[in-house]
């Protein structure tokens, strides 16, 4: 079962540069149940990355609070069980496929990192491209490649950041409903930033970021 999320008066603050302060994230609540999917949808530059950072605990919190738990187990931070999506894949461009998916399961010492990372590339639709250098792949085929490394690690919860932002419309599509399929099979939270509300529909919950504040 995935991680269930709390989030208490989160605010955060940034320096512009001519000094000034912009208080980007205002008094930010909200719950995320354990296996739930949501979205999060706003304008460009009104934070929506900046609050995905905090919650994945990628940015240190200047205000509020964020709890982890896992059944009734409170977590010190999710790092060791989160997946993470970028918008530009972050492969490593000189591997294959299954290298990149196998990676962070080799450098774990995992005796089955081969054959692990060779499941999520068939749950992506990937397995005849297993051995394809990744520059060789589509756009498409490469997301499939992150979502794939990011399910490797079997995550509580995964957080995408405009995950197929970078992709035609009905591929973004196609790998979005992969995604989400991964994320339902291992009973993952999700947490997404996107910019498309029709993606953003076939989440449980869409959350709007406006002026700072996040509204259902
Ligand atoms: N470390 C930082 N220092 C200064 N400004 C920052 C920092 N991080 C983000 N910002 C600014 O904060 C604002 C929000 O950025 P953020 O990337 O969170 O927005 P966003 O909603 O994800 O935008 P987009 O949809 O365009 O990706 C932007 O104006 C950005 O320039």
């Amino acid at each position: 079962m995935g991680v269930k999320l709390d989030v208490i008066d989160l605010e955060h603050t940034i320096n512009l540069v001519n000094g000034e302060p912009l208080h980007l994230l205002k008094n930010i609540s909200m719950s995320i149940e354990a296996g739930e999917h949501i979205a999060i949808v706003g304008a460009s530059g009104s934070g929506k990355s900046t609050l995905l950072s905090l919650l994945a605990g990628l940015e240190t919190l200047q205000k509020g609070k964020i709890s982890y738990h896992k059944n009734l187990e409170v977590l010190s931070g999710v790092t060791g069980v989160s997946g993470f999506i970028f918008q530009h894949f972050h492969l490593l461009p000189e591997l294959n496929a299954l290298q990149n998916v196998a990676l962070p399961l080799m450098l774990r010492g995992e005796s089955t990192a081969q054959q692990r990372a060779l499941e999520k590339l068939k749950l992506v639709n990937l397995e005849a491209q297993a051995k394809q250098p990744v520059t060789k792949l589509s756009g498409g085929e490469q997301q499939r490649v992150a979502i794939a490394r990011a399910l490797c690690n079997e995550p509580q919860i995964l957080f995408a950041d405009e995950p197929t932002g970078n992709l035609d419309h009905k591929t973004a599509e196609q790998v979005f409903d992969l995604m989400l399929h991964g994320a339902k099979v291992s009973g993952t939270t999700m947490v997404v930033v996107t910019h498309d509300l029709n993606l953003a529909s076939k989440l449980d919950k869409t959350y709007k970021l406006e002026n700072g504040e996040l509204k259902l």
